[in-house]
């Protein structure tokens, strides 16, 4: 060990993160500083279109591998607590706990389906249909990301091998933290964002009655859950033998009640002391704050002291990130996932790779780099007065709900060298960067007011992707001291949990740090103003190419 017993300064939190392609975990001290940080890829499965599938199991184990990472060569008894956080995919496990499979092959393996998962289309428009009121909570629409179309679908198509052996349907978040304590309660966080739980009123019996889901409502919901618990929370007693022997931590230690990976995001950074950066938000409250949470998606999530209903915009949700302030969360399904998808797809992408690996950097900072090299005597964003991109290739999330739509590209030449590619990918960054201010204007109209965007996840680490967003939104960008903003969100939640804190307010406090500020260049304004009646222009169109098509 490094330390030998009290000479060892501080308290120690281990925060989880399982993000959509790998498993994250850090150790963090009481002042919000990664002190050591591992990550470990996962296993995903794409049997077919739009099907996304992964494995508990898996999850679990890269879990326990990056943990053991962190902890190595660590007082272990200085470490307080454990907080866990993960993307909003559903876990189906049997009455005794295995994992069934959700899918047609009977591939037990693959028991999770996925967040991004769009096979649940036919069940969400009946769900819609039904106008059901808790509807309203979720910006009036609710998402095929969402559980309920995905429980439905199971009932239709696997009722034997899934459905009638299932004993238990867990939000990621929480399979988590019942592998870790054998508590089966679930965060307040998924149940209010993914489940149709009211914080205030409960599970509604008519809402399950009408969509044909009656027998979730047996045993008091015991499927789904029963006992919730406000993230943060300690469950039961704790880190279990078992699962300490799995981790590499001392059995006992406080478990937290968990978040979905975007909340930790916002727990992570929102309640930062901005003072000396010159922001307009120093002096207004935490309310004006957007914290955007960009990975293979992004998040946007927007609080407030009263309820603010926003179309399209998932919300509002009462406690289910910072406790007593309500919570809109907007979001586009594809972000990180897009940019990946574009580069990866263009004939010049080879030649990118092998460029960048001779200069041992990221092809992200090849690739602005070559930007810089092509602008001339212009900015770099100027490089795409003829490209435009709608970037909904995943369907649009937030404001518009909508998950037929589609990305569009306009402005294609015949070039194909790595010029075209360097433009395409700019062109594709600004194309998020525009959907985060139709995002901001949608959450404004509706009695939002944000001044200032908090940044992190992947593509935080991506120069252009910020400057971008300060440009296009024109409001400045703060990012985080650590990157990691997601982990260090989870582990104010094992802080929260050992009793360190007395509330999520004060560690949020006390362990998130305001890092680099970027400014808007005003100069450039006109021109992303144009290109914005662009974008508007572009899903317009799209629309108006449906309606020819349907003979309407
Ligand atoms: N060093 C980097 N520079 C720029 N972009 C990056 C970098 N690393 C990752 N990304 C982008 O971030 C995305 C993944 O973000 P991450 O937060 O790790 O995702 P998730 O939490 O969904 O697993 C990738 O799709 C990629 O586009
Ligand atoms: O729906 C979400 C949060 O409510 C997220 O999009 C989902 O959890 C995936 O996150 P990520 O893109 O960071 O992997």
């Amino acid at each position: 060990t490094m330390y030998e017993g009290d000479q060892e300064p501080g308290r120690y939190y281990v925060g989880i993160d399982v993000g959509t392609g790998s498993v994250r975990a850090a150790l963090v001290d009481q002042t919000g500083i990664l002190l050591a940080f591992a990550e470990q890829p996962i296993k995903m499965w794409e049997p077919q279109f739009n099907y996304h599938e992964q494995s508990s199991e898996d999850i679990w184990a890269a879990c326990c591998v990056v943990t053991k990472k962190v902890v190595q060569g660590i007082n272990l008894n200085r470490i307080r607590g454990l907080g866990f956080d993960a993307t909003c995919s559903l876990v189906v496990l049997d009455k005794q706990f295995h994992p069934l499979p959700v899918n047609r092959e009977g591939d037990s393996c693959r028991n999770i389906i996925m967040w991004l998962d769009h096979r649940a289309v036919s069940q969400v428009h009946r769900i819609n249909e039904t106008k059901h009121s808790v509807l309203q909570y979720v910006g009036g629409v609710m998402s095929v990301e969402m559980q309920a179309p995905k429980l439905l679908w199971l009932k239709e198509n696997l009722r034997e091998t899934c459905w009638d052996k299932a004993g238990h349907f867990f939000d990621l978040p929480d399979f988590l933290s019942w592998k870790a304590t054998g508590v089966t309660a679930r965060s307040l966080c998924s149940l209010v964002c993914k489940w149709t739980y009211s914080a205030k009123k409960g599970w509604d019996d008519s809402f399950w009655k009408m969509i044909g889901l009656e027998d979730i409502i047996a045993d008091n919901y015991n499927k789904i859950g029963n006992v919730v618990m406000p993230p943060g929370t300690s469950l039961g007693s704790g880190l279990t033998p078992e699962a300490a022997k799995d981790l590499g931590l001392p059995a006992g230690i406080a478990v937290a009640a968990s978040l979905i990976d975007a909340h930790a995001g916002g727990l992570g950074m929102i309640g930062a002391d901005v003072k000396g950066h010159g922001l307009t938000c120093e002096g207004q409250p935490i309310t004006s704050r957007l914290a955007v949470i960009c990975g293979t998606s992004s998040c946007h999530m927007g609080i407030s002291k009263d309820p603010v209903f926003v179309p399209g915009v998932w919300g509002p949700y009462f406690s289910a990130m910072v406790p007593g302030f309500w919570l809109n969360e907007g979001g586009q399904s594809v972000t990180g996932k897009l940019i990946d998808h574009m580069v990866q797809g263009h004939a010049a992408f080879a030649e990118l790779q092998a460029k960048a690996t001779a200069r041992c950097q990221s092809i992200y900072a090849y690739l602005n780099s070559h930007l810089d090299l092509i602008k001339k005597a212009q900015p770099v964003g100027f490089l795409t007065v003829d490209l435009h991109v709608w970037p909904d290739f995943h369907g649009n999330r937030s404001p518009l709900a909508d998950l037929t739509l589609k990305g569009m590209v306009t402005g294609l030449t015949l070039s194909q060298d790595l010029d075209d590619l360097a433009i395409l990918y700019l062109a594709t960054v600004q194309a998020i960067a525009f959907g985060t201010r139709f995002i901001m204007e949608a959450m404004k109209a509706a009695g939002h007011s944000l001044s200032t965007l908090f940044l992190c996840g992947g593509l935080s680490k991506n120069p252009l992707f910020v400057q971008m967003h300060a440009d296009i939104t024109g409001v400045p960008v703060v990012l985080s001291q650590e990157v990691e903003s997601v982990l260090v969100g989870a582990a104010i939640l094992g802080a929260c949990a050992s009793g360190d804190f007395t509330s999520v307010q004060e560690a949020m406090a006390k362990m998130s740090k305001v890092g680099k500020v970027v400014f808007p260049r005003h100069e450039d304004k006109r021109y992303y103003d144009k290109k914005y009646q662009v974008f508007l222009k572009l899903v317009e169109h799209q629309k108006e190419y449906s309606k020819i098509m349907s003979g309407e």
